[in-house]
């Protein structure tokens, strides 16, 4: 079976990056991109490619090749779903703010939404991909509503979930590690699994497509994260072990990595990792353990979440007892806001949270990032509801120059490893600032040496430097 027209539901970022690599990769697919929200369809449309809704390294210039030529964003999702054979489902899975499940479990509206109105439109047999990040079963309550419809259209249910990271979207896309495919084991599954698979063949070697069971892939795609995050807190927590023993974090990264068993990759200590899915995915993975009585798995996991919240915490903390205990009135300054370089996404950032704790002490704070709007910035602030906006306004100020932002600064704490922020221009920034002036290096970017040359106090994650603050 081969596919010729192909609709995603759901233009954020993964639906963006995905569905323009496609296309950009079977030119002779027909692939429409929908949305319900107006205001981002029409960005994906702006003849301007660099005002894209979304950020990512490489993408502008696919977007440019296949818009208009077998690639089309739009609004219209009915007759999109009615000309389309193949459907991603690439709409957004939050933790559910309300109701059973309440700040655990995935918010699944959405993803049922589409499927009712999948039911509504089809006509013609349709085959449905979870691309979404989903509990493991929730392809049986899609099979439910699409199965009920009593119209005599064939759905075929496949879970195709996606594995790209923000910052390396397009680069992940192209050269994927691996992709992952599960469909029922019947005649008609197999069949929906082997066309899917041809369209990602275009591209990607045959031995790096994994067929599995739908619960299998389901449930993979959670454990991945699980693991990576796991990982990160992992080294978090050994960061936090090194500053009190003297030992360097950066050292027993590279020490441990080498072990081929271990790897080197996703070593980094850091002020905490963020990013829309590595908390809500162990929170969703930790309900599901729970509902099934599994209370020492649910531990286990949730213990990753305790150990970033607690490393957010703590960096926060280290900036208000360094600075003699107090930050009232203080200008403090952050450079980097997104939750990781090379992406304007701000979703659960560590920066947020440690803001808003240094808020909290009343200290003034001053924002840049180069990819970050005030406008978000502001709405990431006012969204936790831990004061009026009014106030989040009075505190808290976004520059545009990464020199204005650190001009009289009591401290400043670099929160995202923008590459940039290596290359200011560091002595002119020491003069301008309070003495003594702070660094918190919660990236490990700098080396410490360096800026004490120049005359920094400085404190970086994970580093019981000699005369680390
Ligand atoms: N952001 C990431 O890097 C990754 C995300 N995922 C998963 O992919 C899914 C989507 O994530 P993002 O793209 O980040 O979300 P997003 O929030 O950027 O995009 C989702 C889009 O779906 C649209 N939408 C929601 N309901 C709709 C409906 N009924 N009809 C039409 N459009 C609708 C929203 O308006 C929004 O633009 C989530 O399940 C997430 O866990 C998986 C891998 C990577
Ligand atoms: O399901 C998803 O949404 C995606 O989640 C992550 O991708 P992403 O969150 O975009 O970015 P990562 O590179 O994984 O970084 C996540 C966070 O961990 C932090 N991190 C990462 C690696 C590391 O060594 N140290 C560290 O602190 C990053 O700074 C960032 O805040 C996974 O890497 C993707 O495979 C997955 O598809």
């Amino acid at each position: 079976m081969s596919i010729k027209n192909i609709c995603c539901i759901g233009a954020g970022y993964v639906g963006g990056p995905t569905m323009s690599v496609i296309a950009l990769k079977c030119p002779d697919i027909k692939v429409t991109v929908v949305d319900l929200n107006e205001k981002r369809i029409a960005a994906w449309n702006d003849e301007d490619v660099s005002n894209l809704p979304i950020y990512e390294p490489g993408l502008a210039e696919v977007v440019q090749e296949a818009r208009g030529r077998n690639l089309f964003f739009s609004t219209e999702v009915d007759k999109a779903i009615d000309e389309a054979e193949l459907i991603f489902i690439s709409v957004n899975t939050p933790t559910k703010t309300y109701g059973v499940g309440k700040g655990m479990a995935a918010d699944l509206k959405y993803i049922e939404l589409c499927a009712r109105q999948i039911a509504r439109v089809a006509t013609t047999d349709k085959i449905v991909v979870e691309k979404s990040t989903l509990p493991v079963r929730t392809a049986e309550a899609l099979q439910n509503i699409l199965h009920n419809t009593g119209k005599g259209v064939r759905f075929d249910i496949l879970s195709n979930p996606e594995f790209l990271a923000e910052g390396t979207a397009v680069q992940d896309l192209l050269n994927a590690d691996r992709v992952l495919i599960g469909g029922e084991n019947t005649l008609g599954g197999q069949k929906a699994t082997e066309a899917l698979a041809n369209i990602y063949s275009n591209w990607i070697p045959e031995e790096r497509i994994l067929r599995t069971s739908v619960w299998s892939s389901e449930l993979s795609k959670l454990t991945a994260n699980a693991f990576l995050a796991q990982r990160v807190s992992s080294i978090n927590a050994m960061s936090e072990l090194c500053e009190v023993t003297g030992a360097d974090v950066q050292e027993v990264a590279r020490a441990i990595g080498t072990d081929s068993r271990i790897g080197p990759k996703f070593l980094k200590a850091s002020v905490g990792f963020g990013g829309s899915c590595f908390q809500k995915d162990i929170l969703n993975l930790v309900y599901i353990a729970k509902s099934y009585g599994l209370n020492e798995v649910a531990d286990y996991w949730e213990q990753v979440i305790i150990m970033n919240d607690h490393q957010k915490r703590r960096f926060a903390e280290k900036i208000v007892k360094t600075l003699f205990n107090t930050v009232s009135g203080k200008k403090i300054t952050l450079l980097g806001w997104a939750f990781k370089k090379d992406t304007n996404d701000t979703r659960e950032s560590a920066a947020i949270y440690v803001a808003d704790y240094l808020l909290s002490e009343q200290a003034e704070i001053v924002i840049y990032d180069p990819k970050v709007s005030q406008e978000q910035i502001l709405a990431d602030l006012d969204y936790l509801n831990t004061r009026s906006e009014a106030e989040n306004r009075a505190l808290v100020t976004v520059v545009n120059n990464p020199m204005e932002a650190c001009d009289n600064a009591h401290a400043i704490a670099i929160m995202t490893e923008w590459d940039e922020f290596v290359n200011y221009d560091w002595k002119q920034i020491y003069n301008q600032m309070q003495k003594p002036a702070f660094i918190f290096d919660g990236r490990a970017i700098f080396v410490p040496s360096e800026m004490e040359n120049i005359g920094f106090e400085m404190y970086t994650i994970g580093l019981a430097y000699s005369k680390n603050i």
